[in-house]
């Protein structure tokens, strides 16, 4: 007889990259390392590789809708990430379906424009983003350009970044992470604001092409550790070191912008001990 195991589960309403490196393959497998049972509901469908989007293929909304339901119907989310949410009529419905089902440890990465520059969200869709979906949010986890977008600020330094920080907080999430990934610096700070104190998780910068699926990978990382029960302070701690770790071992598969090494810091643990 198998023995039935406990699991913390985790859930990822995003786009499906087919070249495996953002998107929902990149939040289940973050899942998987970090231990946490991952359920995913997809937006879309992109076709993709690690030279570019070659096509966006969005999911009908009533399947979407089908797939938010049988996920509340039976299986209850401890943590709940958004990714690719294409259009602002998706981004109305999958907050009406988070708000009925109670789901909460809801992690908002407002995911808009791919590294090589293809639109991954309606324009139109930004204003939905706010009204529907950061009041809902436990953390929201822009990069420099999507809080630029979402705030209306050119954040060219600190002092501006510390006040898009704060037009964030306002709209309605509990945390905000702006990522400095698209920052120039030797260091890759990424500022963290609660309403009250400003912090900032500093890493060296990693010198190298293959950082397809960051943003994605940082923001599951941050909702299996918010699965676990882990504290906000806790869990982007986590996340960051396991996002430097798999971009220190980028994986060279394709011919232009590889993705992370989802397996590395497993790797690595196991490699020390
Ligand atoms: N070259 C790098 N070296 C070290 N850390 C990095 C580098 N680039 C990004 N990061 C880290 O990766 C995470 C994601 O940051 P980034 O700003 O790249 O997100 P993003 O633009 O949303 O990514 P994506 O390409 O998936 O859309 C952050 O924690 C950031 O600090
Ligand atoms: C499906 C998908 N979601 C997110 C990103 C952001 O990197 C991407 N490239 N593709």
């Amino acid at each position: 007889m198998g023995q039935l195991i406990k699991v913390c589960k985790a859930l990822t309403v995003a786009g499906s990259d087919s070249g495996g490196g953002a998107g929902i393959q990149a939040d289940v497998k973050t899942f998987q390392e970090f231990g946490v049972y991952g359920m995913s509901v997809l937006t879309a469908v992109t076709a993709q590789n690690t030279t570019g989007v070659q096509g966006v293929y969005p999911v009908p909304l009533d399947g979407l809708e089908q797939q938010l339901t049988s996920i509340g119907s039976d299986l209850k989310p401890d943590a709940v990430k958004t990714g690719m949410l294409f259009s602002g009529e998706y981004i109305e419905s999958v907050a009406f379906f988070i708000k009925k089902f109670g789901w909460s440890n809801l992690v908002v990465d407002p995911v808009m424009v791919a590294k090589g520059g293809a639109s991954l969200l309606g324009e139109e869709a930004l204003e939905a983003m706010k009204m529907y979906m950061l009041p809902l949010a436990k953390v929201i986890t822009p990069n420099i350009p999507e809080a630029e977008a979402l705030t209306g600020i050119e954040i060219t330094g600190d002092e501006a970044r510390h006040e898009a920080a704060r037009i964030l907080f306002n709209m309605g999430a509990d945390y905000v992470v702006i990522k400095g990934g698209h920052m120039e610096d030797e260091f890759v700070s990424d500022l963290v604001y609660n309403g009250n104190e400003m912090c900032e998780l500093i890493d060296k910068r990693v010198y190298t092409k293959n950082t397809h699926g960051t943003g994605c990978t940082f923001s599951a990382a941050v909702a299996a550790e918010l699965a676990y029960g882990k504290t906000m302070e806790n869990a982007v701690r986590n996340a960051k070191k396991f996002i430097q770790t798999a971009i220190e071992h980028g994986i060279d598969v394709g011919s232009g912008h590889g993705p992370v090494n989802h397996f590395a810091y497993r790797r690595i643990l196991h490699e020390q001990h």
